[in-house]
């Protein structure tokens, strides 16, 4: 398989690893000032430090990581496919010759060769060999943590960004929704001796005098390497290390459904083509976890933890709600469908609605989402979506590109959105009011209108750091509706420099005063899977590679660059997550041009590289044209106003803020998908059903 050009990308020499020279740390040396107390809602004093650094033991060199067998299972894709009407729950045979491709414990993809320190897996360090500055301080000294709402659009279009990536990709060994077992830091936050800390652990050396953790003594911030091929038994042939990824690459609401049968059978109800949903006060939601404890920050097993497709359903309040409407969603789909084909038995009803919901998924993802944050005109140029009409196919399945995902995008560039969390989430309460409209048309007559109207209020909000892993809030009252409406209506944060608060000093802080940084969680992840740099990725994308520090001056402001100097020994050094977080954006993109490059080559493999991809006209996996164009009504706003318990109107963009152009309008108004289209599939219902899902 080749690199796809999707993107116009030149394709450079691959860039050399830089030999190690021995451990050093370059320490807190950039903040200026006295340490003060830091205080949640204010901004970070920037403080000085005059104690001696402490040294990351973890980066040593001379202590490679030993593989450690028969920690990741082993793919174990069919070895010869059958041709099928339906995806497979793993995504194996979705390449006919190549079955194992985009499925589960899988290598992520590489645009570029890593770059470890020892060349095998050691975390990258400067050219110097020395190591890169401390991920937290640089998180401080770069990023920001200003609070600037984004003028256009909505939280939910942050939220749908992270339902992608929990479709798309879950590092191996990771955990969100519990504490990791491996502890790197003891849990006062002192740092772990090499001697006695496992070999997984990279931890997060924390600057002295870090203006949050220093008030509660936190020296080090938990941190365990991604697995890798070489902790496994069956995918290790030499070479450098490369992360294995532990769900589907394929956008397949694998989130949803679960990456395996095994995971698939925990969820599905068995009847009528459904999942199961259970009823609690009236309403049908996620079924239980059966471990609380173990899947949840809870602490009475009694608590709600929920047991979905993915492990990490239960992380924050907003992607619970989005998981449980992409389910609910199944369900409505599914009982439609039965009340139109009583025929169809529950593994036809079962595929068919999976069939749709994807569709419609993959629609909204394309074509509503995708376009704000890589533009329509650079994704009509790379042929990422067309300006199809109504019933057309878009017969681009290439078995040539490679669907897996992208270390360099799930690693840096699809996490620089991180940007867009806000810290607090509205409860949008609705309001119907009776709205006269007078028109005065001359002195005598007088016409007036009677228009029913929704009012939003805010009422509350909750904060994001009190609910991580605690899902249960979204039964509670009427909130599933009120955050429903509230990401509807709350701006998300703007994607730049800044990420909010509540995730730069108190992600998952489990009770504590403070929890981790996810910004330095990525630039240490950066390390961990030994991206190439940023200087690496702007030649391979086809930007000029610099030759000093001046060289990044056409996309990274002077005072940005400024920061950069002094946190970096070298201008080679500059790790991609940063340094591509840091450009000026291209216009129309939500993203600077390395960022946007690579996105843009993720989202057209993803494409091109799905032989199911709702557009493609194949007549045993497609759509009819006249069930396509009713997809192509599918919309982010339908989906909620489908979902709700009880959401009647909603604006038909709901990934922009509600404005003049795109105002609250009753759900009626807004189109929806005409199942009627799929009444009397006899020929599915009456077909050699070996023929639909396979001889097994
Ligand atoms: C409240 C919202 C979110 C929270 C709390 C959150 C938190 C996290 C955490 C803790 C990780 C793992 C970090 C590590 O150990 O390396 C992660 C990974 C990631 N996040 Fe987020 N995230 C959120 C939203 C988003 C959004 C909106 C996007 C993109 C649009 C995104 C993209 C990613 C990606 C691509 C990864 C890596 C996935 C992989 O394992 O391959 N996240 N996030």
């Amino acid at each position: 398989l080749k690199v796809s050009t999707g993107y116009h990308i030149v394709h450079n020499e691959q860039p050399q690893t830089h030999a190690h020279l021995g451990p050093s740390y370059h320490g807190f040396r950039y903040l200026q000032g006295a340490a003060a107390p830091y205080l949640a809602g204010n901004a970070l004093p920037l403080t000085v430090d005059t104690s001696p650094a402490p040294q990351n033991p973890f980066l040593s060199v001379s202590n490679p990581q030993a593989p450690m067998p028969g920690r990741v299972p082993c793919a174990n894709p069919p070895t010869v496919c059958e041709k099928t009407a339906y995806r497979s729950m793993d995504g194996s045979c979705n390449h006919l010759e190549q079955p194992g491709l985009g499925v589960p414990n899988t290598k992520y993809g590489r645009l570029l060769s890593p770059k470890y320190a020892d060349g095998i897996s050691a975390p990258t360090r400067s050219v110097t060999g020395d190591e890169l500055p401390s991920a937290r301080l640089v998180s401080l000294v770069v990023f920001g943590e200003q609070d600037v709402p984004d003028p256009e659009y909505t939280l939910h279009n942050m939220q749908w960004g992270q339902i992608m990536t929990h479709d798309m990709s879950m590092q191996a060994g990771g955990t969100q929704s519990k504490k990791h077992p491996t502890r790197c830091c003891t849990d006062d936050g002192r740092l772990i001796g090499l001697d006695t800390a496992h070999r997984t652990c990279f931890a997060i050396i924390v600057p002295p005098h870090d203006p949050a953790y220093s008030q509660v003594g936190t020296e080090c911030l938990n941190f365990v390497r991604t697995l890798t091929d070489r902790d496994s038994n069956c995918q290790y042939s030499g070479g450098p290390a490369e992360q294995l990824t532990v769900v589907t690459s394929y956008l397949d609401l694998s989130l949803v459904y679960g990456n395996s049968m095994e995971q698939n059978s925990e969820i599905r109800e068995f009847q009528g083509g459904r999942m199961i949903v259970e009823e609690r006060n009236g309403a049908k939601w996620l079924p239980l976890s059966r471990n609380v404890t173990g899947d949840c920050d809870a602490i009475d097993p009694n608590e709600v933890c929920y047991r979905a497709g993915d492990v990490r359903v239960n992380q924050n309040p907003g992607l619970a709600i989005l998981q449980t409407i992409l389910l609910r969603e199944h369900n409505r789909i599914a009982d439609a469908l039965s009340a139109l084909n009583p025929h169809f038995d529950d593994r036809t009803l079962f595929q068919e609605a999976r069939k749709i919901n994807i569709a419609q998924y993959q629609h909204i993802s394309y074509y509503e989402w995708l376009p704000i944050f890589l533009g329509d005109e650079n994704m009509l140029k790379n042929r990422l979506i067309y300006k199809t009409h109504g019933a057309s196919y878009v017969n681009d399945y290439d078995p040539k590109i490679d669907p897996s995902v992208l270390n360099e995008h799930a690693t840096a560039a699809f996490r620089y959105f991180h940007s867009q969390i806000e810290g607090r989430l509205e409860l949008v309460y609705t309001f119907k009011y009776t709205h006269l409209l007078f028109i005065n048309l001359n002195l005598f007559l007088v016409f007036f209108f009677s228009l029913l109207s929704e009012l939003r209020a805010v009422l509350g909000s909750l904060t994001l750091s009190d609910w991580f892993n605690r899902p249960g809030i979204i039964e509670v009252g009427d909130n599933f509706d009120s955050l429903t409406r509230g990401h509807a209506t709350q701006p998300e944060e703007l994607t730049d420099i800044n990420f909010d608060k509540q995730i730069k000093h108190f992600l998952f802080r489990r009770n504590m005063p403070f929890g981790s940084d996810l910004r330095s969680l990525d630039i240490q992840r950066n390390r961990d899977h030994g991206l190439a740099t940023y200087n690496d990725m702007r030649e391979f994308c086809g930007l000029s590679r610099a030759h000093s520090w001046e060289g990044y001056g056409d996309l990274i402001s002077p005072q940005t660059l400024g920061k950069l100097k002094s946190l970096y020994d070298s201008y080679e050094d500059v790790d991609l997550t940063v340094g591509a977080s840091l450009e000026d954006h291209v216009a129309g993109a939500l993203a600077g041009p390395t960022f946007l490059c690579i996105l843009t080559e993720q989202f057209y493999r993803t494409r091109v590289g799905d032989r199911f991809f709702f557009e493609n006209g194949d007549k045993l996996t497609g759509f009819t044209p006249d069930q396509l164009a009713e997809l192509r009504k599918a919309s982010m706003a339908r989906l909620l106003c489908d979902n709700g318990n009880n959401i009647a109107s909603m604006q038909p963009a709901a990934f922009k803020v509600v404005s003049g152009s795109n105002p609250v309008m009753p759900c009626s108004h807004i189109p929806q998908v005409d199942l009627t289209k799929w009444i009397d599939q006899a020929q599915h219902a009456h077909a050699d059903h070996s023929i639909l899902f396979g001889k097994k």
